[in-house]
């Protein structure tokens, strides 16, 4: 067994101990010489620190930040040296898996092998690279990021063990296609379906085999093209909220925690466009405001805690914290059946002709939708659906606002570019669909935000029966997580990797997707579980982030903490977006060579037409959406 003792300035716990050659049977394509992953792996912070194109002001003084940083360097240099790098069988692994599915007694044996399997006999035939982790080599840092240390030195699959248990790390898009797309009957969603199960139930992301089949059928038409076209009203609106909201701390000299206001906005947003509720959260803090965070904080908790402390039968009971989601599900689903009531009364009240493109002007939810298409309102189902729906189109969408915000205030030139095609584009009202399909630009922000901080960084299958995964022999019943942060952040597929670079994506090329990017770039996932709000997420942060650099600046706010990442569900900041906003000084007015001369006595108007505008060229609005 290799060495794991801890260095200096790591815990003294091992951090990952490697089985397995990676020299042997790493897929060729994707393997790097140690000593360039190390190379590669030091400017992986540059993005979320601070390393942007001269301007942006250094974030990363805070002396925990630096420690962080520099014990993350160390454990990537000493994963890429191999250090920990020794041979085991082939066959041992899946069944570890399967062993510790079994219960105690089945993850004591499991744990038993795992511990065996260094000095176990290596076996003829290809086999996955294996890294044994303690848990606390990656305590203090978001998961994913030694995943991809791990990556850069393994290759584009290999086996993580934690204890008894194990689950394959997939980097490679060849891999992530197979399981996503061509052979995606053969995965199902595993620990996520039982992690999220006390909220979603079985909701459209959970859920599985025939129950997904039917509730994808019946929901994907609810988001057509007129909805979605509707529903850009709502985003300004929502967005002219928190406009208000910006103005008041801009005029009071009070700064603002960006990523609490983005959640509210997409809260607010989410509610309306599902069950036509108004949550109003960037007014005022409700009770329901409130059980909607109590229960999303629970399921990003669970979704990274090593032990389900939830299901121990004595202490889910008497747990406070336990007793508190309780208490929120009760609430939200009590406020779920009376809205699911009153849009039966709507629905019963309206002279229904339903078809394709079917929408009520005055309530155009996605709840009325489904009931008036028949769903059955007294189903269990519908309320997972919409609870789905709700969490699904709520954190991602926050998380891609305050991210994109932190890299706007890193890059001043992009931001510039910005806002000069805003100003070109946008009028005094609220953005028309014909404004966002001409903001062209603020689109490939947003693409270029969603590459370099993939909402969720992973993505969790479980494999239903034995298959091939890059030329290794897979069994049935493996935990496995695709790593879209190693998709997006290979520096073997992109330039700069870790530049925020808009301009990777031609204005006049397609809007990128997992199809013209061969599943090298997986924004919202791919295959048959694609998401279903791609179009909807892309317009509603089109539209925030258009409204606002349109009468803001953005910078961080002096003393603000440092931004580091952490997870949930999505990549959460640590301690928050801090920024300081100031209205926009509008650009002066210069005459150009076609103005008519005007006499002392004429002021020239405001609205002359021969004015001189900051216009981007902006190319013709075509649709953006390239439907999977
Ligand atoms: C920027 C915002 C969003 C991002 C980045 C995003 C990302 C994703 C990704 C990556 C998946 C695939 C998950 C997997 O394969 O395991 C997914 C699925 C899903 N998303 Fe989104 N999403 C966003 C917004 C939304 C919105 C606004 C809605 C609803 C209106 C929504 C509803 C769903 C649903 C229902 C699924 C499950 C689809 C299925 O399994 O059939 N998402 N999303």
């Amino acid at each position: 067994m290799a060495a794991t003792t801890g260095s200096a300035g790591l815990s003294s716990a091992p951090p990952f101990r490697l089985l397995g050659s990676a020299s042997a049977s790493t897929p060729a394509q994707l393997r790097l010489p140690p000593a360039a992953a190390c190379r590669r792996r030091s400017s992986l912070r540059c993005a979320a620190s601070g390393g942007g194109d001269g301007g942006g002001g250094g974030s990363g003084s805070d002396p925990a930040l630096e420690e962080q940083r520099r014990r993350q360097a160390e454990l990537a240099a000493r994963i890429a040296s191999g250090e920990f790098t020794v041979q085991g069988p082939g066959w041992m692994a899946p069944l570890v898996g399967r062993l510790s599915k079994l219960g105690p007694p089945g993850e004591l044996a499991a744990a038993l092998l795992t511990r065996l399997a260094g000095a176990g006999a290596a076996r003829g035939g290809p086999e996955i690279p294996q890294a044994v982790g303690s848990i606390n080599a990656v305590v203090g840092q978001a998961f994913f990021v030694p995943l991809y240390d791990l990556f850069l030195t393994y290759g584009g699959i290999f086996r993580l063990n934690f204890g008894p248990k194990s689950f394959l790390i997939v980097s490679d898009p060849a891999i992530a296609k197979h399981i996503l797309r061509e052979n995606s009957k053969a995965y199902s969603k595993g620990i996520l379906a039982e992690i999220l199960e006390f909220v979603m139930g079985t909701g459209l992301i959970p859920a599985d085999g025939e129950i997904w089949r039917v509730r994808r059928r019946a929901i994907v038409p609810a988001l057509h093209q007129k909805y979605v076209t509707a529903m850009i009203g709502l985003f300004g609106e929502a967005s002219d909220r928190l406009c208000q909201k910006l103005d008041k701390a801009a005029s009071d000299g009070e700064d603002v925690e960006m990523e609490s206001l983005f959640s509210r906005l997409t809260l607010d947003v989410i509610g309306k466009a599902v069950f036509n509720y108004d949550f109003d959260s960037l007014s005022y803090d409700n009770g329901i405001v409130e059980a909607v965070y109590v229960t999303l904080r629970e399921a990003e908790m669970r979704s990274t805690s090593p032990i389900p402390t939830w299901e121990i039968p004595i202490w889910k009971d008497i747990s406070p914290r336990q007793k508190k989601v309780n208490e929120a599900l009760k609430l939200i689903n009590t406020t779920l059946d009376e809205l699911i009531a009153i849009c039966k009364r709507l629905v019963e009240q309206e002279d229904l002709q339903f078809h394709e493109e079917y929408m009520n002007e005055q309530d155009p939810s996605i709840l009325h939708f489904l009931l008036a298409s028949g769903d059955d309102v007294s189903s269990k189902q519908l309320r997972d659906d919409l609870m789905t729906m709700l969490i699904a189109g709520h954190e991602t969408s926050a998380a891609v606002l305050t991210w994109t915000f932190y890299l706007l205030s890193k890059y001043p030139k992009v931001m510039a570019k910005l806002q000069d095609e805003v100003d070109s584009v946008l009028g005094e009202g609220l953005p028309t669909i014909e404004d966002v399909k001409k903001l062209k630009y603020t689109t490939r922000v947003i693409n270029e935000s969603l590459r370099l901080y993939p909402q969720p960084p992973v993505l969790i299958r479980r494999s239903l029966e034995d298959d091939m995964l890059g030329g290794y022999p897979i069994g049935r019943g493996e935990d496995i997580f695709i790593s879209v942060w190693n998709l997006h952040h290979c520096p073997k597929h992109w330039d700069d990797a870790e530049v925020f670079n808009p301009e990777r994506w031609p204005l006049d090329g397609p809007n990128p997707n997992e199809i013209n990017q061969n599943f090298s770039y997986l924004p919202f996932g791919g295959g048959p579980r694609k998401c279903v709000g791609d179009m909807f997420a892309t317009f509603e942060t089109v539209v925030a982030t258009a409204m606002l650099v349109k009468l803001f600046d953005f910078q961080m706010a002096p003393g603000a903490p440092p931004v580091d990442m952490t997870t949930g569900a999505t990549i959460h900041t640590t301690a928050g977006l801090k920024m300081t906003v100031t209205r926009r000084t509008k650009p002066p007015v210069i005459p150009n060579l076609e103005m008519k001369v005007v006499s002392d006595s004429q002021e020239p108007s405001r609205s002359t037409p021969s004015m001189v505008v900051s216009a981007a060229n902006v190319a013709s609005g075509e649709d953006q959406r390239e439907l999977s």
